[in-house]
């Protein structure tokens, strides 16, 4: 297989609400697709899920762009492409920037796949048709908003309710959630706001029956984080902890954590992604599919990856209209019942709707 067009769209959509987590609020997502074409005319399509700030992590959109512009696609274009396994060797020579790895490699699947006429979740090894999905909720002024929004998502089906936490919005917040909503399936994400000083505030969760606390402390930490485990009974779920197969194989063997939040930007890639699946299974640590308030194309790569067996608790892949007044793929993704049913369209199975992405394209560039 050979790419012998690469485009590249820088994004921006607006959300249909603004969305607070520890590290600040977001509406108007910005962020790049990546469109990888054949001899024979397939595309193949990528997301970059880099914000516009470097607020989740260091990357961010502009930074994308440049290593993409400059480094990656050089890499793959016009070259024999045996297999997308190959490319994260070639990409690993330069140190991280994971997301734009990501965007490029997951186009490259996309276009492997159709080349072969399979499904994306087929090429990667999914086993499963269905996967299950709960929904992110974020940190709100107001507890009665919050408690709307879990009463509807909760109708909605949701499998699962996460909801954002930070220092002086924890602990109250939880306890007002469990008056109302005793049983649900809960969880928080405080996005690393914490440190081992607030030991007593993490122990205090343990009361809440959460099902896993999620990357309570510092962004790459294991060692606290292990330290952490140790004298709490919620499992702790890692996610800017974990950026390549090497961080999950020292988180498994410090107790760093119990379950690791997969995202596959944040990891590199597909590739990656498929190798911390594998070792992870083997070590007995389950996984979720975590999202990035992706757009359609990042969402359809999420299912795809969360089709692989040892995701076994509800993803952050919740249905397009969850954000999206309208989404850039046909049809839109939908959740029924807190459940997503795969298709056996070839690819990421959904097709791209390019007059929406064009209407929200802000820079466009061909190589
Ligand atoms: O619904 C989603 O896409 C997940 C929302 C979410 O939790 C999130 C959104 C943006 C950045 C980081 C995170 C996170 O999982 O930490
Ligand atoms: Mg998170």
């Amino acid at each position: 297989m050979k790419v012998n067009e690469v485009i590249l769209y820088k994004m921006q959509m607006k959300m249909k609400n603004p969305f607070t987590t520890s590290f600040g609020t977001e509406q108007d997502r910005e962020f790049i697709l990546v469109e990888a074409k054949s001899e024979d005319g397939l595309s193949g399509w990528g997301e970059g899920c880099a914000t516009e700030r470097p607020l989740y992590s260091e990357e961010f959109t502009q930074q994308s762009w440049f290593m993409l512009e400059n480094f990656l696609i050089p890499m793959v274009i016009n070259k024999e492409i045996g297999h997308p396994d190959e490319i994260q060797e070639g990409f690993n020579v330069y140190k991280r920037n994971n997301m734009a790895k990501s965007a490029l490699e997951g186009a490259i699947w996309d276009l492997y796949a159709k080349t072969e006429g399979k499904s994306l979740s087929k090429v990667l090894g999914g086993s499963k048709s269905t996967v299950e999905v709960g929904i992110s909720l974020g940190i709100e002024d107001n507890i009665g908003d919050l408690l709307a929004a879990i009463q509807k998502k909760t109708e909605e089906g949701y499998k699962r309710i996460k909801i954002k936490i930070k220092p002086g919005k924890d602990l109250k917040v939880l306890r007002e959630v469990r008056k109302h909503y005793p049983d649900i399936p809960l969880m928080v994400d405080a996005n690393s706001a914490y440190t081992l000083d607030d030991m007593e505030t993490l122990k205090a969760m343990d009361a809440f029956d959460l099902m896993m606390i999620e990357q309570p402390l510092t962004a790459g930490d294991l060692i606290d984080h292990a330290k952490l485990q140790k004298q709490i009974k919620t499992p702790v779920c890692l996610d800017e902890s974990i950026h390549s197969y090497e961080d999950a194989r020292q988180a498994i063997e410090l107790g760093s954590g119990k379950i690791i939040n997969m995202k596959v930007g944040r990891v590199g890639g597909l590739t990656q992604a498929k190798k911390i699946h594998d070792l992870c299974k083997e070590a007995g640590i389950p996984l979720w599919c975590g999202g990035m308030l992706e757009s359609g194309v990042g969402r359809a790569h999420n299912i795809a990856i969360a089709s692989l067996a040892n995701f076994l608790l509800p993803g952050d892949t919740a249905s397009s209209s969850r954000y999206w007044e309208k989404d850039i793929i046909k049809p839109e993704v939908v959740a029924e019942n807190g459940i997503i049913t795969l298709n056996d369209n070839a690819g990421i199975g959904y097709e791209v709707d390019r007059e929406e992405v064009e209407k929200n394209t802000v820079e466009k560039k061909v190589f």
